[in-house]
């Protein structure tokens, strides 16, 4: 089973897939972008924001996706693999970047993904409040420094494109206790 934990930067999902692996070290986790050698080289030119093209950010972002998904995903279908990030972040990012469709979006991803979506998302929704408090306990790269109205526009982004995409889903309130949610998450998943 694939599974994505989505939400904008600090909700909590490395949190939350920490104490999973913890209780269930069977599972495989990875995240995007940079889950693959070729990743991690364009992860970082990804998080310093120095292209010009939006274009090339998307294309780039697609890259890593499509490799994540030939070296990590696609190898283990018989297993529980769960994703720090997906084409959810992919869409909702790249709209809030206010240069592609929806439609054209999903296209590329599906291209990217080989037509596999994942089995289950679990989206992680902040406020501004516990945005502001979380992003300034940390230094921020790049795209997080696109500031906190252009994150919380990418958290509606990736809300309605789950609801539009029909992806069996759970939300989580991230200002929750982090007990409650691992407990929700536990439930959830049957694990
Ligand atoms: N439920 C929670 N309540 C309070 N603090 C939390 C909760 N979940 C995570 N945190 C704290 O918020 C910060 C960000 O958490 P975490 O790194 O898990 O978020 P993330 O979604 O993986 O972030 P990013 O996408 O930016 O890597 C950490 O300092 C973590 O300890
Ligand atoms: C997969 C993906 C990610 N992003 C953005 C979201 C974050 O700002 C960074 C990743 O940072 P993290 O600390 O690893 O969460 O990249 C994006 O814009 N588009 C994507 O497809």
């Amino acid at each position: 089973m694939y599974i994505l934990f989505e939400g904008i930067d600090t909700c909590g999902k490395s949190t939350q897939i920490e104490l999973l692996a913890q209780v269930h070290p069977g599972i495989i986790t990875t995240h995007e972008p940079g889950g693959t050698a070729f990743g991690k080289k364009a992860r970082e030119i990804l998080l310093s924001d120095s292209l010009r093209s939006k274009r090339a950010e998307l294309l780039l972002f697609l890259a890593d996706r499509a490799e994540h998904y030939e070296e990590v995903i696609e190898p283990n279908k018989d297993k529980v693999v769960i994703s720090d990030r997906g084409f959810i972040s992919g869409i909702g990012y790249a709209l809030a970047n206010g240069d592609f469709s929806f439609d054209e979006l999903v296209h590329l991803n599906r291209f990217a993904l080989k037509e596999h979506f994942p089995d289950r998302i679990i989206l992680f929704l902040t406020d501004m409040e516990t945005l502001r408090e979380r992003t300034s306990q940390k230094s921020l790269d790049g795209i997080e420094l696109r500031g906190l109205e252009y994150l919380l526009r990418v958290q509606e982004h990736m809300k309605e494109s789950i609801l539009k995409l029909g992806i069996p889903h759970l939300f989580i309130d991230a200002t929750d206790s982090i007990e409650n949610i691992h407990q929700s998450i536990l439930t959830y998943l049957k694990v």
